[in-house]
């Protein structure tokens, strides 16, 4: 059955993430994804937010997330979503600024960058990555595509999806970042905290 393939194809392509720190050298699943919680958990406390950005799909990834951690996890958390600032940075600005820019301008250091681009290569992303670290900024990066793509050795954790396949990759970061506000909100393991909404 095709549909049940694909999702086999699915499990196996998340569940063979890799995680490296900002040397490259690789970082155990749980405790890579235990480090990210306890980076978004620790923001408020510290007067500091998050922000996260994509492209395309990964665009709807970083908006989705955003709200959840807002309104779930409780963590500020930005994704320059706003159509108005968008536009007016690519068309004045270039389209490699359109997220380095309200970077510098919104961010601050300390606040947290999680930079997600299936091809792990787009220019905007990489630029955005560059902003948040001279800014201050720790980054977190998701990728996939080649294993050699540019964000990759960008964050202080790197998740990397060993695909070359749209849906396989945004899916994966999809899931990572469900993982990731489902344990600060204690959806997850599932005896947690069932106050929270986190669909
Ligand atoms: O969702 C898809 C393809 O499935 C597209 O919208 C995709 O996200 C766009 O082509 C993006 O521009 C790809 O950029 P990136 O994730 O490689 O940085």
């Amino acid at each position: 059955m095709a549909a049940l393939g694909y999702f086999d194809r699915m499990r196996d392509t998340v569940g063979g993430v890799q995680v490296s720190d900002a040397a490259g050298a690789p970082v155990d699943l749980d405790s890579a994804i235990g480090r990210l919680v306890g980076r978004f958990a620790a923001l408020p406390a510290a007067g500091a937010k998050a922000v996260i950005v994509g492209n395309g799909g990964s665009a709807a990834i970083a908006s989705h997330f955003a709200t959840d951690f807002s309104k779930n996890g409780k963590v500020p958390t930005l994704a320059f979503s706003d159509a108005a600032l968008l536009t007016c940075i690519s068309n004045d600005l270039g389209y490699e600024n359109v997220y380095a820019r309200p970077i510098e301008l919104f961010g601050k250091p300390g606040d947290l960058l999680l930079a997600i681009s299936s091809s792990g290569s787009s220019a905007n992303i990489l630029t955005a990555a560059r902003a948040a670290l001279d800014g201050g900024m720790e980054v977190v990066t998701m990728s996939g595509f080649r294993p050699d793509n540019p964000l990759r050795s960008m964050g202080a954790l790197n998740f990397y999806i060993n695909s070359d396949s749209y849906g396989f990759v945004e899916c994966s970061h999809f899931m990572l970042c469900h993982l990731a506000i489902d344990l600060l909100t204690g959806a997850w393991p599932e005896h947690g905290d069932r106050d929270s909404e986190t669909a």
